[in-house]
């Protein structure tokens, strides 16, 4: 099974609840534009380096397509349709207004130097500039890319268009970035955890973590958890993880990361791998790297009480199915990673207006669509005696399909 094969699973387990005809199931779930380019550029060795990107626009019927920009060795066009789907149904869930999309460029970003990352990216936007835009569609970061990259994107679109901070969001604060957007998918992770312990009656102080990834989403998400006493046992990252029993020191761990660039080596902890940790005896275990991380083998070997997706399509369906069997709840990746995107959403509304909020409103707005859209998905779940990725997709395709239905074809 490919991503987009299991994306589309998840969509039909809701989509048949709702009783939605074939036709508008192959509507619905069949992505709107797919774009594939040559990213031809000169690497600093004065060689060619030839990289292929992407962009799928999966469907824009709320809004204008939105979704990130991944820079990985992985990338390829049936991960970008995977991607640019959850994308719409996350923006749903969460009552943006906007559709969805994703896209990236299949290369090795820890291998480039920063002066080929922005050759990349400038020739990247050149070739995609006509089909983005802030009423059309509009990047951000994912995995391998940062606000550095969107603020290169701002200034090469601006090259065909003139000056438009609102074509791509997550931008640096000091060039029409918003605050809080670099943080704002690990704090969202933080605010749903809580939520979710405290429907089945337990605290982050009381309950104990295992985190894997520590790029933005990852730590941003460690360090909120353990602002509020979350006790983090394990972390990791692409080249090992460390585990310790009493609760890693996470002010150390960070100023460990900010002179290795890699958890490796961290005196706090013992060394161990990302297989053990991912089957830790812990409350809650929190993938925040890469998709496809629980089959079906692992999923029976998580020791884990309760799993919160920060990362996008970290679960296989047959793995859901286990963990389902098995009384694991899962918060679903559509609504656990969601700050990031609402975020954003703040980031184009202030570029549009030209006025910038305080990080205050920022954060209490964000934490507001968060609480509402997760409690109104728990209750759907449990009314419904389903599990929560179908009731968040379940809400997300009512809205979608309405808006189509309203708008007409
Ligand atoms: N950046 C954002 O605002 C959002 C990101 N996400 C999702 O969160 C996940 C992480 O994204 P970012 O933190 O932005 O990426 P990032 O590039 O900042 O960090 C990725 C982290 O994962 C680690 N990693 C890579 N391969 C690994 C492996 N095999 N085992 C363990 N760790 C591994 C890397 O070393 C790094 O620590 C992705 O699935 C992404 O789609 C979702 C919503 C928004
Ligand atoms: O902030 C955004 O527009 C999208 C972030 C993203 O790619 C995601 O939520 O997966």
């Amino acid at each position: 099974m490919q991503a987009f094969e299991a994306t589309s699973h998840y969509f039909d387990q809701a989509a048949k609840l709702l009783g939605l005809s074939e036709n508008i199931r192959t509507l619905l779930v069949t992505p709107d534009r797919e774009v594939r380019v040559e990213v031809v550029i000169e690497l600093d060795s004065g060689q060619i380096g030839n990289f292929i990107g992407y962009r799928v626009q999966h469907d824009n019927a709320r809004g204008p397509f939105k979704g990130g920009l991944r820079y990985h060795p992985h990338v390829d066009q049936d991960e970008a349709r995977s991607l640019a789907s959850l994308m719409t149904w996350k923006t749903a869930l969460v009552d943006l207004p906007f559709g969805g999309a994703k896209g990236g460029i299949n290369c090795d970003p820890t291998k480039l130097s920063r002066a080929e990352t922005e050759r990349l990216t400038r020739r990247f936007t050149e070739k995609i500039h006509d089909m983005i835009g802030p009423v059309k569609d509009i990047p951000a970061p994912d995995m391998g890319t940062d606000a550095q990259v969107m603020a290169w994107i701002m200034n090469e679109y601006g090259k065909f268009a003139g000056f438009t901070p609102a074509c791509v969001t997550g931008k640096p604060v000091e060039l029409h970035g918003s605050p809080g957007r670099e943080a704002a998918t690990g704090y969202g992770v933080a605010i749903i955890t809580r939520e979710i312990l405290g429907r089945l009656g337990r605290t982050i102080g009381g309950s104990t973590f295992a985190i894997q990834g520590y790029g933005n989403v990852g730590s941003y998400t460690t360090r909120f958890l353990a602002e509020q006493g979350a006790k983090i046992v394990a972390v990791s990252d692409a080249y090992g993880a460390v585990f310790n029993r009493e609760g890693l020191d996470v002010a150390e761990l960070d100023r460990h990361v900010a002179i290795a660039r890699k958890i490796v080596g961290f005196k706090g902890g013992e060394a161990t791998t990302n297989e053990q940790l991912l089957t830790m005896p812990v409350d809650v275990l929190i993938p925040a790297a890469l998709g496809g991380v629980f089959d079906k083998t692992l999923a029976e070997a998580v020791q884990a009480k309760l799993i919160v997706e920060a990362a996008n399509s970290p679960t296989w369906p047959e793995a859901d199915e286990v963990f389902n069997a098995r009384g694991i709840p899962v918060v679903p990746d559509i609504l656990a990673n969601a700050g990031g995107v609402i975020v954003s959403y703040f980031e184009w509304v202030q570029n549009l207006q030209n006025f910038r909020w305080p990080l205050e409103q920022v954060q209490r707005e964000e934490e507001r669509r968060l609480v509402d859209a997760f409690h109104e998905m728990y209750d759907i779940a449990h009314r419904k005696n389903i599990t929560m990725r179908t009731a968040a997709f379940y809400r997300a395709i009512s809205r979608v399909g309405r808006a189509h239905a309203l708008a007409g074809i």
